[in-house]
């Protein structure tokens, strides 16, 4: 027999079968089919054949046992039989085996046998049991076995129980612990979790960075930026523009994680966050455990996406999860009080459309935007005003809507924006910037950004001509209205304006939608408005009346006022800038107030001075041509050097209208050209439709032609036709009237045989004058049949033969 496996260990046997599916032994089995493992072990030899069938289950794996004892003379054996319960073994399979493993025994133990000896059996001493089923979990264990029971004399045997009990015991802990765990956790625990979509993340996430607990983990993540990733691509550059300012050190000195930066190169705070797992750590004396998981959803996620975070504690009480989570974000705020944070309405398709703070910008002093110092403060007071608590409840108590809205125009670069940057910082607002030109934005996404809005905001709206609301609708309509506010029928559905609409082809927010959105009846109060433009002109009465802008600020282009500010701006001392050039530490109280009134001396000369520079400056600089932006400019190109910055004010000047001549010039052409391509494009359409239309025609009149030739010819053929059935029709006669004249000759021929010639003559005659016929049918009336008709005009006397044969008879009869 070719039996796949048979091992003996020691004085052991351990017999290793194989047997296919079909329970058939014939043919050796592979080792990966072989997924049989006896245990032989002996028996008494009064118990006879007992066959059972046992089931064990481990893990999510089901092991069939089957044990047979079998017994010679001598001696009986249990063989218990281990198979997978997956495989398709039949029992008879395993009886079969069983007796092929009692008739292996039977030979091995006759062969342990010598002449006079009694036979040694390989159980001729009680062998423990032997479990070669961790050979069918861990194949090549039996070989071990074997191994240090040859050479270390240790049988492996004996402490597979205690290992099997082990594996089981640990089993049993980590399911029994999970299920326990997981009672605990919810019949007493407390915990939050954090969406890490949501700005809550970006909070906590600092926070726990800035904890001890995170600082000592041995398995952390490294961030340069603690934000969450989830709106990663749809943001600006995610970092504050001042992160630098908390950065790790520099050459000298080494930051707080102990790393030195490199002089001059932009750094980025490292942070360390605990990586995935559970961490504990104490918060107010209680113990809490801050855990980070994997989501375990599909698909492509970045970092943050893919993670899940949460806090619990023990206890049914969540108050110091709610703490923690204020302190988190009182923290992450005070960070902020010195800036003015921007926030962007991100409208993307797929998703909700949310805020995302995408930048914290220094507050502007509101001192530093040049303007008209009374329209400035009426500006002021009017915000403040607005934003009062008493106010609130005016507008309340008159059921009037709680909003107000600001319109800043003026050229570019006049300071529009920085006055709105300006306004959030003295106000202490954040600012929300929406993108009308996105093509995603609609007036359903705006809806629910605007709801999502806080109370004190500035929701501000720049460039509003160059998102498509230019054209008026009055104008585009044709009908005008007081406000322009009940005409809304001049808009095409998907459309922003009325208009050109170029720059919004794409966009599926109307004018009307966006009404809605500023003011509509769902519309969020509590809000300053803010819309900035070059164009006041362009704009939608609706848009700009009264309730919805409350307030014009009209930026001009640089004056003399305007360019002595700036230039003071530029070169005036700041306050925080004077320095008395000693070390402040080492003087005496004395030292320092003469100190501070030498910088103070000093400063008052140089604000002087500048003043004096500034005017000289802004006597050079003709009034209304340049803009703030641009004049500033050209002061920061020689922002160490007031006087430079005036002796080449004039040379500036020369080159920025050259530039700007050349520019317009290049604008110029190019819109010359432009408009020619146009041209040139709509003659060569023109005289493509001119041909194609002449093509058309020629075509048209050819094919009337045809069908006119046709219908000739079809005419022509039925004439033909015609006349062909006229003289069918007249043939037809003449064969009937030959018809009649042959039997009218018969006749005569009757009669003449009986008569003289010239009476036959005279009848024949008289015939003709009674038929009322001409003449010349009196040769055909004569005409023998088969003879041919007389052609016209021929007929008689050239063409006629008279004689006999011919049958014709002359009038005279000869
Ligand atoms: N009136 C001003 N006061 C102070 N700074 C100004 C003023 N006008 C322009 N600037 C400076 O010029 C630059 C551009 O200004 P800003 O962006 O506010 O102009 P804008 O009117 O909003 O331009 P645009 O219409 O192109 O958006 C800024 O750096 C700003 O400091």
């Amino acid at each position: 027999m070719s039996a796949p496996g048979r091992l003996v260990l020691g004085q052991f046997p351990i017999f290793h079968w194989g047997l296919n599916g079909s329970g058939s032994t014939r043919e050796p089995l592979s080792s990966a089919q072989s997924s049989l493992a006896l245990v032989v072990s002996p028996a008494p030899s009064s118990v006879t054949r007992r066959p059972s069938h046992i089931l064990h289950t481990f893990g999510h794996s089901r092991i069939e046992s089957h044990v047979y004892t079998y017994h010679n003379d001598a001696v009986g054996y249990n063989v218990r039989i281990f198979g997978c319960r997956s495989g398709c073994y039949l029992l008879t399979s395993y009886h079969f085996i069983g007796l092929r493993i009692a008739t292996a025994m039977d030979t091995y133990a006759q062969t342990q046998c010598s002449p006079g000896v009694a036979p040694e059996t390989p159980f001729a001493t009680p062998a423990p049991p032997q479990l070669a089923i961790l050979d069918f979990f861990f194949p090549g264990f039996s070989v071990i076995s074997t191994a240090f029971v040859r050479y270390l004399g240790i049988d492996l045997n004996v402490y597979l129980p205690v290992l099997i009990m082990c594996g089981a015991a640990t089993f049993a802990w980590k399911y029994f612990s999970d299920y326990v765990w997981g009672i605990v956790e919810t019949y007493f625990m407390s915990s939050v979790e954090i969406r890490t979509d949501d700005e809550i993340y970006n909070m906590l996430m600092a926070w726990v960075a800035s904890q001890r607990f995170a600082k000592r983990s041995r398995r952390f993540v490294a961030n340069t930026n603690l934000n969450s990733r989830a709106w990663a691509l749809w943001r600006w550059d995610a970092d504050d523009e001042d992160d630098t300012d908390n950065d790790v050190g520099t050459d000298q000195t080494p930051g707080e994680n102990g790393a030195y930066g490199v002089l001059g190169e932009s750094k980025k705070v490292l942070a360390y966050t605990p990586s995935f797992g559970s961490h504990t750590f104490w918060y107010k004396g209680r113990l809490l455990r801050f855990s980070r998981s994997r989501n375990q959803q599909q698909g492509y996620m970045t970092v943050s996406e893919s993670e899940e975070i949460s806090i619990s504690c023990f206890g049914r009480n969540p108050l110091v999860l709610k703490q923690l989570l204020l302190e988190a974000r009182s923290d992450y705020l005070k960070k902020d009080t010195k800036k003015t944070m921007i926030y962007r309405g991100n409208t993307r398709n797929s998703g909700d459309p949310s805020w995302q703070r995408c930048m914290a910008r220094t507050a502007r002093p509101f001192s530093t935007v040049i303007l008209n110092e009374k329209k400035k403060k009426e500006l002021v007071d009017d915000v403040a005003d607005y934003l009062s608590p008493a106010t609130r409840n005016w507008y309340s108590n008159r059921g009037i809507p709680w909003r107000r809205g600001y319109l800043l125009t003026g050229p570019p670069g006049t300071g529009k924006s920085s006055l709105s940057l300006a306004l959030a910082g003295y106000f202490k607002m954040r600012i929300y910037i929406v993108n009308l030109n996105s093509i995603s934005a609609s007036e359903d996404s705006l809806a629910s950004l605007f709801s999502e809005l806080p109370q004190r905001c500035i929701v501000l709206l720049e460039d509003i001509d160059s998102a498509g609301l230019t054209h008026t609708r009055e104008q585009d309509s044709g009908s005008t209205t007081a406000s322009g506010d009940d005409n809304k029928d001049g808009m095409v559905p998907g459309q922003l304006t009325t208009g050109d609409n170029s720059n919004n082809s794409n966009s599926r927010l109307s004018l009307s939608g966006l009404l809605n959105v500023l003011d509509g009846v769902a519309s969020q109060e509590g809000r300053v408005l803010v819309m900035t433009t070059n164009h006041i002109e362009k704009l939608d009465k609706a848009l700009i009346r009264p309730g919805r802008v409350d307030m014009t600020v009209n930026f001009t282009l640089a004056d003399l006022e305007i360019a002595g500010a700036i230039f003071r701006a530029i070169y005036a001392p700041l306050e925080c800038e004077a320095t008395t050039g000693r070390d402040s530490a080492d003087l005496s109280s004395e030292e320092k107030d003469a100190a501070a009134a030498q910088a103070a001396e000093k400063q008052a000369e140089s604000v002087a001075r500048i003043e004096v520079l500034s005017q000289e400056f802004a006597a050079k600089i003709p009034e209304h041509e340049f803009s703030p932006a641009e004049i500033q400019g050209f002061l920061m190109r020689h922002k160490h050097d007031p006087e430079a910055a005036i002796r080449l004010a004039e040379e500036w000047i020369v080159e920025t209208r050259k530039q700007k001549k050349e520019k317009e010039i290049k604008a110029a052409e190019e819109k010359r050209k432009a408009e020619q391509t146009k041209k040139e494009e709509e003659e060569k359409k023109k005289k493509e439709e001119e041909e194609e239309k002449k093509k058309k025609e020629e075509e048209e009149e050819k094919k009337k032609k045809e069908e006119e030739e046709e219908k000739k010819k079809e005419e022509e053929e039925e004439e033909k036709k015609k006349k062909e059935e006229e003289e069918e029709e007249k043939k037809k006669e003449v064969e009937k009237k030959q018809e009649k004249g042959r039997e009218k000759g018969d006749v005569n021929k009757e009669a003449s045989q009986s008569t003289e010639p010239v009476a036959s003559t005279q009848v024949a005659s008289g015939d003709v004058e009674k038929e009322g016929k001409p003449q010349e049918a009196d040769g055909l009336i004569a005409q023998p049949e088969g003879h041919e008709a007389a052609q016209p005009g021929k007929d008689r006397p050239e063409g006629r033969q008279d004689g006999p044969d011919s049958g014709y008879v002359s009038p005279s009869g000869s």
